[in-house]
């Protein structure tokens, strides 16, 4: 039997078989009609995008295309020079796969929300389809269901205002003990330097575990690994094996062709740590289980997600509280790192934060219900995003039908990165772009309470969840460190501008010199 697959003829098919009587004949003929529009408008816009250039492409070599130009590990700097010689939108080949790389915010913007129903879907590594446990993520996720769902679920539990004010306490306790160990500090060493990251970091781990699980862990044993972990081994499994997995390269990802050939290093690296993970999460998640049956449940995201999410499972609860432990350990380091960083270079700026922290707090600490009154504070806040973008470079999204930017053809099977870096360092929307200039957000036509001054929070239906959280964290440390502190950098630490992972963390972490100021 020949198979019909022309929807004219199957029609034509359908009215010579059914005898019809007026009425049908009359919904037949609609349905042509409608049938043929639809055709119609759909072959027009084919031709309309077969009539756009193609990308332009960045010269690469047989098979391997680009990759060889790729190996400095920044590629978020590799795109925005490529971008002066071959425009704000180009192509590029990681072996068998075609990039589309966007590099202003026009463009970045029309990826993220006007086609953002072309690309709104990812294709992972395999190391990444293994940490992620297949996209079991918010931030991972293709747009779906599962997405909508537990993006309202982080938001009303985690980052959402009300969440914010919820876990207020917990974020003013995290300041507190900033301040006493810097002054401890100062105290027991006075001509010491001091690693800043150091206690900044173990302060947001502590802050991500009490929020998530209701508790910070000094120490617990996992008798799935069969040790005991104190916070720092907690740390590593959580939040840096897993970014350092996240940009381990599998050749493999670049040629799927060739994934039949075992490159059992790689993967087995990468299993491991997810197995660590696993059965960390799994640990953790024992005291809010017996918490919820004894009925004392607190106010975290553990016991939300045990006691209301009934349609997920324990793998996906253990991914979707991991999640909230490793995002909120690391994007708000780095801007706040490079915040003191440029600060401590910077005494002129430094000063001028300090006197209008002193015209609006007096001797008062410095709070949160401040930050709307301190225009130069959220203005170093962005100046840091956008110099120091702390994700240079959007997890590459996935085109899965044709589709058009920045006024070139863009086929199905693309895979697309914006360059968020370039963005926020374009020379034709930023005068002197590699200037660190807080003042240029004071401009009137800058809203003062807007979170997205520039690209570093993403856009669209996939923007940052936890823009708001960062900026109460970041804005409300970098005041109270300057209130409190005068802060120099150590002799050399001016040149130590290397980044590295996949967020924009500093090569080597900030060590300054700090003196309690006299308020
Ligand atoms: C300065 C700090 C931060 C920066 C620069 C940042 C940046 C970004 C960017 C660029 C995206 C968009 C990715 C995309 O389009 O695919 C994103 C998404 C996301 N971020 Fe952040 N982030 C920050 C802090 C946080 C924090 C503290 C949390 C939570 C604890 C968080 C949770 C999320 C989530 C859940 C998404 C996924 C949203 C979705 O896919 O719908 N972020 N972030």
């Amino acid at each position: 039997m020949a198979v019909v697959t022309d929807p004219l003829a199957s029609m034509q098919l359908l009215a010579n078989t059914i005898p019809a009587p007026p009425y049908a004949a009359a919904a037949v003929l609609g349905g042509v009609s409608l049938v043929l529009s639809v055709f119609f408008v759909a072959d027009c816009r084919k031709k309309r995008r077969n009539f756009l250039p193609p990308v332009p492409a960045v010269p690469g070599v047989p098979v391997l295309g680009n990759l060889l130009q790729l190996k400095e590990k920044k590629p978020h700097k590799t795109f925005a020079r490529w971008a002066e010689t071959y425009g704000a939108v180009y192509s590029i080949r990681t072996g068998a796969s075609t990039v589309i790389v966007l590099n202003t915010t026009e463009v970045a913007k029309e990826a993220m929300v006007t086609r953002y129903g072309s690309i709104s879907s990812r294709k992972l590594s395999k190391a990444l389809t293994i940490l992620t446990a297949d996209k079991c993520m918010v931030a991972m996720s293709d747009y779906n269901e599962f997405h909508k769902m537990v993006k309202r679920y982080i938001l009303a539990n985690v980052l959402g205002a009300n969440a914010q004010k919820k876990h207020r306490q917990r974020r003013d306790a995290m300041i507190e003990n900033i301040s006493r160990e810097l002054f401890a500090h100062v105290k027991e060493f006075p001509l010491d330097t001091v690693n800043f990251r150091k206690i900044f970091e173990a302060e947001l781990f502590r802050l991500a575990l009490k929020e998530t699980l209701g508790k910070d862990i000094e120490s617990i044993y996992v008798d799935g690994l069969g040790t005991t972990l104190p916070r720092e081994d907690l740390f590593r499994i959580l939040v840096i094996d897993p970014m350092e997995g996240a940009i381990e390269v599998d050749w493999r990802d670049f040629f799927p062709y060739l994934r039949w050939i075992p490159n059992k290093r790689v993967e087995n690296k990468i299993r491991n740590m997810d197995f660590r993970r696993r059965m960390t999460m799994k640990k953790l998640m024992e005291e809010p289980k017996k918490r919820i049956a004894a009925g004392e449940e607190t106010y975290c995201y553990a016991d939300f997600l045990l006691s209301e999410a009934k349609t997920l499972t324990e793998d996906q609860i253990s991914m979707l509280l991991w999640e909230t432990i490793i995002e909120t350990s690391d994007t708000t380091l780095v801007v706040t790192e490079w915040a003191m960083y440029e600060l401590s270079k910077d005494p002129r700026r430094q000063d001028y934060l300090y006197q209008q922290i002193q015209s609006v707090c007096g001797s008062a600490t410095l709070t949160e219900e401040n930050l709307s009154q301190l225009p130069y504070l959220t203005a170093i806040f962005h100046e840091t995003l956008r110099k120091h973008s702390p994700v240079p470079v959007v997890p590459l999204r996935y085109a899965h039908e044709d589709t058009q930017l920045g006024g070139y053809f863009v086929p199905a099977g693309s895979e697309i990165a914006v360059n968020i870096y370039a963005c926020n360092m374009d020379k034709d929307h930023w005068e002197s772009p590699e200037e660190w200039k807080p003042e240029r957000f004071l401009d009137d036509k800058y809203d003062p309470m807007d979170l997205h001054k520039t690209m570093a929070f993403g856009g669209g239906k996939r923007v940052c969840a936890g823009a708001l959280k960062a900026m109460l964290i970041a804005c409300t440390t970098i005041g109270r460190m300057v209130q409190e502190f005068e802060w120099k950098l150590r002799e050399g630490e001016e040149e130590k501008v290397d980044t590295l992972g996949l967020t924009a963390r500093k090569l080597q972490p900030l060590h300054v010199v700090i003196k309690p100021r006299n308020n």
